[in-house]
C-alpha cells in the first residue's frame, strides 16, 4: 500500500520511425530495497549513471535493436515494500504485466538476496497456476563493492541454475555493457519463450484436430 502511495507512473515513449512491426517485451525490475533497480533501469535507458534516483516507480519505453530488429522494451522499475510489509511480495498486476522478470540484489546485503529467493518461488508459482512461463534474469548488483562482499557468485549462480534463470554479476556505477547484455539477453529469453508457447499451441492445435476426426474430446 505504501508502495501505491508513494509511486508515480510515468511514460517516457521515445519515437519510433518506420513501418516495420516493432516487437514489444513488458519487463518487470524487482528486488529489495537500494539494491540498484533504478540504476539498473536508468544506466540500459540513458547509458549513465546518475547517483541518486528518489523514489518513484516508473514504467518506461524504450526502442532498440536487436540482431538488425526494432524492438520495444517496455520496462517497469518497480518500488520496493517497505516498512516492514512483505518485500518478496508481487501483484496480480505485476505478474499479469510482465513478459520477464529482471530480480535484483546487492552483493553486499544478504538479506536482498533472501528476497530475491523468495520472488522466483512466488513468480513461479503463479506462472505454474497460469499453465504459463515467464523468464527471469537474477543480476547481483554493485559487483564494484568487492569488500563489502556477503553473497558469493556462487550462491547467485547456483541460485539461478537451480531456478531455471538466468545469471548477471554486474556494477551498474561502473559498466554499461553489462546492464545491456542484461536487458538483452532476457529480451531474447522471452522470444524464444514465445516461439515455445507457439510451437505448443501448434501441436495442441494438431491434436485437437485428430481429436475431431477421431471422435475424442480434446481438454486443456
Ligand atoms: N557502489 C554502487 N552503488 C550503486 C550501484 N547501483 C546502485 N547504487 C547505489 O545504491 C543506491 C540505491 O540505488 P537505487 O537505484 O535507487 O536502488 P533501488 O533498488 O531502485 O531503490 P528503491 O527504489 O528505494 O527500492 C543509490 O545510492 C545508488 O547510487 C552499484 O552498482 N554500485
Amino acid at each position: 500500500m505504501v508502495g501505491q502511495v508513494r509511486s508515480r507512473i510515468c511514460y517516457s515513449i521515445k519515437s519510433m520511425e518506420g513501418n516495420q512491426q516493432k516487437v514489444e517485451a513488458n519487463i518487470l525490475v524487482l528486488g529489495a530495497e537500494n539494491v540498484g533497480k533504478s540504476a539498473l533501469t536508468v544506466r540500459f535507458l540513458t547509458r549513465r549513471f546518475i547517483g541518486e534516483y528518489g523514489d518513484i516507480e516508473s514504467i518506461y519505453s524504450h526502442a532498440d535493436q536487436i540482431d538488425g530488429r526494432d524492438i520495444c522494451f517496455n520496462i517497469w522499475d518497480s518500488l520496493c515494500q517497505q516498512n516492514g510489509e512483505e518485500s518478496e511480495r508481487i501483484s496480480d498486476r505485476q505478474l499479469q504485466w510482465a513478459d520477464g522478470y529482471i530480480l535484483a540484489y546487492s552483493i553486499c546485503d544478504r538479506a536482498s538476496f533472501n528476497v530475491v529467493q523468495q520472488q522466483v518461488q512466488c513468480i513461479r508459482q503463479a506462472k505454474q497456476k497460469l499453465a504459463s512461463t515467464a523468464p527471469i534474469i537474477i543480476v547481483g548488483n554493485k559487483r564494484d563493492l568487492q569488500h563489502l562482499r556477503t553473497v558469493s557468485s556462487e550462491e547467485g549462480r547456483l541460485l539461478a541454475l537451480s531456478a531455471d534463470c538466468g545469471y548477471f554479476e554486474v556494477s551498474a556505477a561502473e559498466t554499461y555493457h553489462s546492464v545491456l547484455m542484461v536487458f538483452h539477453q532476457l529480451f531474447v529469453l522471452v522470444r524464444e519463450a514465445r516461439a515455445f508457447k507457439k510451437g505448443n499451441a501448434g501441436f495442441k492445435g494438431i491434436v485437437r484436430s485428430m481429436s475431431a476426426v477421431f471422435g475424442r474430446k480434446w481438454t486443456d
